[in-house]
């Protein structure tokens, strides 16, 4: 069974006012699956329909029993009266994870080039910064899901070496990830199966060779599946 079958014939912000319709696909264990579209189409609020933050979701999101997941945001949140640290300690309490977990953290924020910050309030932070702090709070649980949207914004090219690093040693572990991201050379490179949102519903899902064929994508490239819808302006 797979880690999460999401199969939603409508959603959205309203009751009975659809942003998205007919979005269905598959998660699967190690494997990275990218989400792309172009603004607007519906990749946040299908990850919010997933996170069961939506108040009008008709269809079903199914997790597989005892699936554990990670969120990353597209814009880090933290709490303002709280410590990088403290961030994690509150996790493991309400989580109840042991010390191996904070150990893996400490791992993880030493990767990021964090841990001499750790002490500090994450909103004195720079943007890349705070994103790096909430990839190693996402991960340091070790869900078997792990949901991103827009990892690499504000990421210095290390940093974004780094995440793709540690996307891959995830997969290796057996974690699932859903990636969305507008960095389609890079999803192109890394991504095991795409879905293709296109207003509001899913234009193609698959292999790579898959979804280039069924959006007719002859020059062999993402960026010709995604179709940007024209604003009626000249
Ligand atoms: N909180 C909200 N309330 C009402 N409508 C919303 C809300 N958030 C998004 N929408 C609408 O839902 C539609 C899909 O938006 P969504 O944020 O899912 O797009 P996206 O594919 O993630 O875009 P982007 O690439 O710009 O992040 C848009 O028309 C948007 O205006």
């Amino acid at each position: 069974m797979a880690l999460l079958t999401v199969d939603i014939e409508q959603a959205g912000y309203k009751p009975q006012d659809a942003v998205i319709s007919q979005v269905a696909f598959k998660l699967e264990r190690s494997c990275l699956t990218g989400m792309i579209g172009a603004n607007g189409a519906g990749k946040s609020t299908t990850i919010k329909a997933i996170l069961q933050e939506l108040p009008f979701v008709e269809g079903n999101v199914i997790k597989k029993e005892g699936t554990t997941y990670s969120y990353i945001p597209e814009r880090p949140i933290f709490y303002d009266e709280l410590t990088l640290w403290e961030h994690f300690e509150f996790v493991a309490a309400v989580e109840q994870l042991g010390e191996e977990h904070l150990t893996y953290a400490k791992s993880l924020l030493k990767k990021f080039r964090l841990a001499e910050r750790v002490h500090e309030f994450p909103a004195t932070f720079s943007k890349g910064m705070q994103q790096k702090g909430m990839i190693a709070l996402a991960m340091f649980t070790n869900p078997d899901l792990l949901i991103i949207d827009e990892p690499f914004m504000g990421l210095d090219p290390g940093s974004t070496k780094l995440l793709l690093d540690m996307l891959e040693e995830e997969k290796e572990k057996g974690t699932g990830i859903l990636m969305c991201t507008h960095i389609l050379d890079t999803a192109q490179r890394v991504c095991d199966s795409f879905v293709v949102i296109e207003q509001g519903t899913v234009k193609a899902c698959g292999k790579l060779t898959e979804v280039l064929t069924k959006c007719g994508a002859e020059d062999g490239s993402l960026y010709s599946c995604i179709t940007v819808a024209d604003d009626g302006n000249e």
